[in-house]
């Protein structure tokens, strides 16, 4: 069937990725399937870890046939490799609920990339313990939801977030500078979903004051980290790093000042790269497929 400019309909793409107990003809098995459909690969990246014994793949097809068709040929080959797998479309934008608290550098600049097109997510919300960033997700037309979270409230408050994730579908939840400590069963029911962006270059300098606490350190280079999020705060399976000079004349504010473009280049390349199913978890680390 040809479409009304006459171009033929563009063949489907599909990401699909995986990790499995390392050994011979993984590869071989999935391009198999994949070429038996008329696959065409068109990226393709893989790491055996030798610590782990695991294996994983990323690899980028199209292919002639519906998602469901394709996943049920993949299925026995899943099986049989003891595979941890998905299979998704290609360019599919997440999702994704984003949460902040005063500061709105972050916020700003995962809105601005996803309006330009340059960011596979569709933020359905925005949730604040603090009113502060509610005029920006309003000029971005994004439903903004307070939920404070008072002193022995944090249940309750937890209690929304959750309801809000099931009631959206959400699939990617951003601490965009969300200044409130979740809990673990919060952390374990959004287990590899949850996104934050710490202002340190972290194992350096935990907790809600990194800068105070890299101004009295005198370091000369600050830094921002994406990690995924887990009971432990700052202690989760980092996704991305960067870092910027500073000197002896830097003061306290300078340096917020500085890591504020660190941290919102360091997360908007986190959650891309979460969107596209370029990171995979292995173990406490991540595995990255830039
Ligand atoms: N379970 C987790 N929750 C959160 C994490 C995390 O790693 N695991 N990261 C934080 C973000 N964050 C640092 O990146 C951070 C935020 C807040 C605090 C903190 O001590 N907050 C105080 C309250 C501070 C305030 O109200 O301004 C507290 O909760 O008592 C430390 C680190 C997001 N959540």
């Amino acid at each position: 069937m040809r479409t009304d400019e006459g171009a033929a309909p563009a063949t489907p793409s599909y990401v699909l990725v995986l990790t499995c107990p390392d050994g011979p003809g993984i590869v071989h098995a999935v391009s198999g399937v994949l070429a038996g459909a008329g696959g065409n690969i068109t990226e393709s990246q893989q790491y055996g870890d030798p610590g782990t014994g695991r294996f994983h793949l990323r690899v980028q097809v199209e292919v002639p046939l519906a998602r469901d068709e394709l996943a049920a040929l993949l299925a026995p080959v899943a099986e049989r490799f003891g595979m941890e797998w998905s299979l998704d479309v290609l360019g599919r934008p997440l999702r994704t609920l984003v949460l902040v608290s005063r500061a709105g550098h972050c916020l700003n600049d995962l809105l601005f990339r996803q309006r330009s097109g340059r960011l596979p997510v569709d933020v359905v919300g925005v949730v604040g313990n603090h009113r502060d960033l509610e005029p920006m997700a309003a000029a971005a037309g994004v439903p903004f939801t307070h939920v404070p979270v008072e002193a022995g409230g944090k249940e309750a408050a937890e209690a929304r977030l959750l309801a809000m994730v099931g009631e959206h579908d959400v699939e990617l939840v951003v601490l965009a500078r969300y200044m409130q400590v979740l809990s673990d069963d919060l952390c374990r029911a959004l287990h590899g979903r949850v996104i934050n962006i710490h202002h340190s270059f972290l194992p350096s300098f935990k907790g809600a004051r990194p800068y105070a606490q890299a101004h009295g350190r005198g370091v000369k280079l600050i830094g921002a980290t994406a990690h995924y999020v887990t009971a432990d705060l700052d202690e989760g399976p980092i996704i991305e790093q960067d870092v910027h000079r500073v000197d002896h004349a830097s003061t306290e504010a300078d340096m917020v000042g500085i890591g504020q473009d660190v941290e919102a280049q360091v997360l908007a390349r986190a959650v891309r790269w979460h969107a596209e199913h370029r990171v995979l978890l292995d173990g406490h680390r991540t595995v990255v497929f830039r």
